[in-house]
Formats: C-alpha cells, sequence, structure tokens
C-alpha cells in the first residue's frame, strides 16, 4: 500500500526566539535536532521505512530529514529538495518578533495574519535584509514579496500532482520533510478539509504524520505514526 509520511522540521531557532520566519533560512535548535531523531527513531521501531524523500530548499527541513534518515538507517535513499515545498513566505514580518508585533498591532490582526486562509501579511520591501531574490538557491525563480495559505496551496498542490503523487502510484514510501503551512497545503488537499476550518490545524514540529492510500490512490485518514 502507498504510504507517505509528513514531517515537519525539528524546532528551529526561530520557533524557538518566536520570530516570524517564512524563507528566511534558519537552523534547527538541540531540541529540533533531538525531535528529528526521535522522528528517524520512531519510522524505524514502527517499521515503516522511506524509500524516496523530497524536502525544501531551506535548511531546517533538509537538516531534520537527514538527522531522520539516519536514525532510520534510509540516508542512502533517492532525495529531491524543491522551494515549492518551502514555508510560506512571511513577507514584510520575516523576522520580526510575534509577541511583539501583537503588541504593536493586536491579537486580532496578527492572528489574520497567521492563520486566515487568504490574507497575506504586508510584502516584504525589495532590498530589505530578508530579501532573498538574490539567493543563487533561487535563481530564476521569481521569489514572492508574501504569501497566505492560499498562495502556498497554489505553489504546493501542482508540484504534489505533478511530482511526488505520481512516485507513490509507483508504490514509493515517500517521506516529505517540510514547513508548518506547506504541509498544511497538503493536509488540507489530502483530508478534504475547508478552507475556515484549515486555519484551526497546527501541526507539531517533528511528528511524523502518515497516509496510506488504496489502490485508486484515495488517501486513507490521517494519523500520527506514535499512535499508531
Ligand atoms: O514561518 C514561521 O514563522 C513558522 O514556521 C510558522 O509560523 P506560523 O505558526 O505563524 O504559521
Amino acid at each position: 500500500m502507498p504510504t507517505l509520511i509528513l514531517v515537519r522540521h525539528g524546532q528551529s531557532e526561530w520557533n524557538l526566539a518566536n520570530r516570524f520566519t517564512g524563507w528566511w533560512d534558519v537552523d534547527v535548535t538541540e531540541k529540533g535536532v533531538e525531535e528529528a531523531r526521535a522522528a528517524g527513531r520512531l519510522l524505524k521501531g514502527k517499521g515503516v521505512m522511506p524509500t524516496l524523500a523530497f524536502t525544501s530548499v531551506q535548511k531546517r527541513a533538509i537538516v531534520t530529514l537527514h538527522l531522520a534518515l539516519e536514525e532510520c538507517e534510509r540516508l542512502w535513499i533517492p532525495e529531491v529538495k524543491d522551494w515549492r515545498l518551502n514555508e510560506r513566505h512571511y513577507g514584510g514580518l520575516t523576522g520580526l518578533n510575534k509577541q511583539e508585533t501583537r503588541d504593536k498591532h493586536g491579537d486580532e490582526q496578527v492572528h489574520i495574519w497567521r492563520r486566515s486562509f487568504d490574507v497575506p501579511p504586508p510584502p516584504l520591501e525589495k532590498g530589505s535584509t530578508f530579501d532573498l531574490s538574490d539567493d543563487p538557491r533561487y535563481a530564476g525563480i521569481d521569489v514572492p514579496d508574501t504569501e497566505s495559505l492560499k498562495l502556498t496551496i497554489e505553489r504546493v498542490l501542482p508540484y504534489w500532482e505533478s511530482t511526488i503523487l505520481p512516485e507513490l502510484e509507483k508504490g514509493e514510501t515517500v517521506i516529505i520533510s517540510a514547513h508548518g503551512n506547506s504541509l498544511r497545503a497538503l493536509v488540507k488537499h489530502l483530508s478534504n478539509i475547508s478552507d475556515d476550518e484549515i486555519t484551526g490545524l497546527e501541526i507539531p514540529t517533528g511528528q511524523p504524520i502518515i497516509y496510506q492510500f488504496d489502490d485508486a490512490m484515495k488517501p486513507g485518514e490521517r494519523y500520527y505514526l506514535k499512535d499508531s
């Protein structure tokens, strides 16, 4: 049965510092390293062994993938990195402290920026500290200046359909190591969650989520591997 494993990167330096991160490339913390390793041990313990990996071009997801694969002795499997699996771009909020932003703009506004379906945060100014347009990993890509969850879905889903789903169809056990909002985009699609309800779904760091697909490639109920 084709199996999909989704894992959000382990705690990042800016998760810990409570800063809006988005496309900014921060590493995982010591706790994040341990979460990633624990995810790999869980995969091995439950006998869910990935045969193909996808991740973003952001080190917190890449490092998490490698640590998890090392623990389940699957560092050797093929892996594909693509910017379409990146975190949603946090626009002009990138780098700001989440609590200070609440103090300045109010809880409601910050909640809208963080969790509304289609309201993007204010755009990132061109040439500002967190502008990644000249980063070589994005050569030839029109780097967004902000993204809502809706806009994130618009780049994650075509990639899922064109590149990841066909591999599952071939019978691969696919692991995707990605981010809170790129995974929210996938879970919304796979679990058929409405625009309103998806905003309430929180994806914890380092906790493998499993979908098993039937012969018609219809995903079953999602579950956390730790609960199986
Ligand atoms: O980019 C970030 O800051 C986090 O990865 C996710 O943030 P959120 O919980 O505000 O969506």
